[in-house]
């Protein structure tokens, strides 16, 4: 009777409250646990259990939470500020942090209008007056937007779209932004400002729309507040650290600032008796708790954005907003992600073929070579980035020494590891014309050997082959060819080595190089299927035809063959092809 063992479902932990359209995505295919109300205790404790791991801005993902989460492979804020996520610690640990940049922009400038507005009218002072029982008319006179000036710190997405809104309003729209995209800002009416003092002394009404960074943090303090007009009403909606509250608890109980509109807080939910706390219940605030991004429709967009990467990177695919990696587009995408898999599986080869096999003196071993060409030829020269392709190289080239520590490689740490191993990847892009190959684009990885300076040759010759007996010291051996390319999404070898043949880069491979002459199939074969190991692709790779001009006639006869198998082969069975029937060389690598 076959007993079927299904491999577990990927976990995905959720502690805040995500919008269940995204959600849907990953019910079935992963196991979702929506846990809210977990102390940071209660979390560590679990984290090691899952994958992926999908938060708001409640959950502070800390460096210590971080070590505990040994498998974790994403980190999925939704929604954009990602201030509560360590990402440097991410990136070290492989974990791959993306969030959702645009779901809640619209979300967040409305919010930043409505509190604009009801600071401007009085709206919240007037309502709870009225709900108290009175009717305080000439108390509560506000002032009108139009004609006045909005200035915006940091005009992003976000700030951008409060610019188109308040443009409607008819207001003088001004900003600092140092980073900000001039045409961009123009075509909102905007006119950009050198310094942060320069629209400080001009705003009516300022709002802060920057991320909560070193330069942002504490950016409006008692200084800034001195500079700004007694009449001007300050908005935030974007990050509490960014204002000193104490600062502009003092401004507003002095007089110096008219009101303000803030949704945000340095401690959230704020401590009793904070400097915040005491914002809240100041008459000339309008107050929200952290309500920027709360609408039906934001939260959604951000569910369904960060859902769809979590499936993407839980499905060994790239993300399309990593925070931590390189943003692919999705159609370059589509082009690379059958050579990442190429290219991890010629990393792989590279090792598991070169670092030991059996030879008729016995198992040796090589040591592995740290310095790597690969060129990309044909359409992968277009491409505009080609970091997916160094990470998969670099995980195919680690990861059979290192998945027994689970090591996660990818494309946010790759560079970090390679690093770190003292691996060097010099990457190329051949223009040369390939319209003679069958296929549209290959890439070729060369391990370079070491040469002495005595030693210069321009070709290749065999390596310590006993066939010849033909010892070569390391310094003069030649280097380390595998080429490779895809076709129809499948990872094709065509050259190993000295030999030049094609075959499919998947599963256990049975790699031997033996004398090219009669009788050597039917020999592996029948050691084979006694061991009990079944035969399910076999290919013929002769030698490379510059490895035939150097060594002529010595070389011409050998060959490699490879055989897929269906199981992994016993070293005592590699052992016992060995010097048989003219087989050389034998090793058993897994893609
Ligand atoms: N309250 C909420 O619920 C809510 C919702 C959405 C966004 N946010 C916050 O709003 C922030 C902005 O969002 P976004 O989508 O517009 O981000 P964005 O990256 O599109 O824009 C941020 C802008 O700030 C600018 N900037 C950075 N440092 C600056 C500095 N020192 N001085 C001036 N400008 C600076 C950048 O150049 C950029 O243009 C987010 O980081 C997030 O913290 C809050
Ligand atoms: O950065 C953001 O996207 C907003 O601050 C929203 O935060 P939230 O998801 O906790 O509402």
């Amino acid at each position: 009777m076959a007993i079927l063992v299904h491999a577990p479902k990927p976990r995905v932990l959720i502690p805040e409250k995500v919008s269940p359209d995204g959600l849907a995505l990953l019910k079935g295919q992963f196991e979702v646990d929506e846990k809210k109300g977990l102390s940071p205790e209660e979390l560590k404790s679990i984290i090691g259990n899952y994958e992926a791991l999908i938060v708001r801005s409640e959950t502070k993902v800390t460096a210590e939470l971080l070590t505990a989460a040994t498998k974790l492979k994403v980190v999925a804020r939704a929604g954009v500020g990602v201030d509560n996520v360590d990402v440097q610690s991410a990136t070290k640990q492989g974990i791959i942090v993306v969030n959702s940049p645009s779901g809640n922009i619209n979300a967040a400038a409305e919010h930043t209008i409505a509190l604009m507005m009801a600071v401007s009218r009085n709206i919240g002072d007037a309502d709870a007056s009225l709900k108290s029982g009175k009717w305080e008319r000439s108390r509560l006179v506000g002032v009108e937007a139009k004609g006045k000036t909005l200035a915006i710190v940091g005009l992003g997405k976000v700030g951008l779209t409060v610019a188109r809104i308040a443009n409607g309003f008819g207001m003088r729209l001004i900003a600092y932004d140092p980073y900000a995209n001039p045409n961009l800002a123009a075509a909102a009416s905007v006119t950009l400002k050198p310094s942060l003092l320069d629209i400080l002394k001009e705003a009516d009404f300022l709002t802060l729309h920057t991320p909560l960074i070193a330069s942002t943090r504490g950016m409006i303090g008692a200084a800034e507040l001195a500079t700004m007009k007694s009449t001007a009403r300050i908005l935030n909606v974007a990050r509490g650290g960014m204002i000193d509250e104490t600062a502009l608890l003092e401004a507003l109980t002095a007089g110096t600032i008219a009101g303000a509109g803030i949704d945000v807080w340095t401690s959230e939910p704020p401590e009793p008796e904070s400097p915040a706390t005491r914002l809240i219940a100041h008459p000339k605030v309008v107050s929200t708790p952290h309500l920027g991004a709360s609408t039906k429709e934001a939260q959604e967009n951000v569910s369904i954005d960060v859902c769809e990467q979590v499936v993407s990177i839980l499905s060994g695919e790239l993300p399309r907003s990593a925070v931590n990696a390189p943003i692919i587009l999705p159609e370059e995408y589509r082009t690379l992600q059958p050579f990442v898999t190429l290219v991890e599986k010629m990393g792989s080869l590279y090792t598991q073929h070169y670092s030991s096999h059996f030879t008729t003196s016995g198992k040796t071993a090589q040591q592995f070579r740290t310095t790597f060409d690969i060129t990309y030829e044909g359409s992968l020269t277009n491409l505009n980035t080609t970091k997916p392709l160094f990470a998969a190289l670099v995980k195919g080239l680690l990861t059979p020494f290192t998945s027994s520590d689970g090591l996660n490689i990818n494309i946010v740490n790759a560079e970090l590891l390679a690093k770190e191993r003292g691996i060097l990847i010099n990457e190329s892009r051949s223009r040369e014309n390939i319209e003679d190959k069958p296929y549209s684009s290959f890439v070729t990885l060369r391990a370079r050997a070491s040469r002495s300076p005595s030693h210069q040759r321009t070709g290749l010759s065999r390596s310590n082959s006993p066939a010849t007996s033909k010892s070569i010291k390391p310094q003069e051996q030649e280097d380390q060819v595998i080429q490779g390319f895809v076709s129809a999404n499948k990872s094709y070898i065509s050259r190993l080595d000295r030999f030049k043949g094609e075959f499919v880069a998947r599963g256990t491979l049975l790699i031997c190089r033996n004398f090219d002459s009669c009788g050597k199939i039917g020999f592996v074969g029948s050691v084979l299927g006694k061991a009990g190991v079944n035969i399910k692709s076999m290919s013929v790779a002769p030698l490379h035809e510059e490895a035939e001009e150097v060594d002529g006639d010595v070389e011409g006869n050998e060959a490699l063959m490879i055989l897929g198998v269906d199981k992994p082969v016993d070293e005592s069975v590699v052992k016992r092809l060995i010097g048989e029937q003219g087989v050389l060389e034998a090793n058993v690598v897994t893609l």
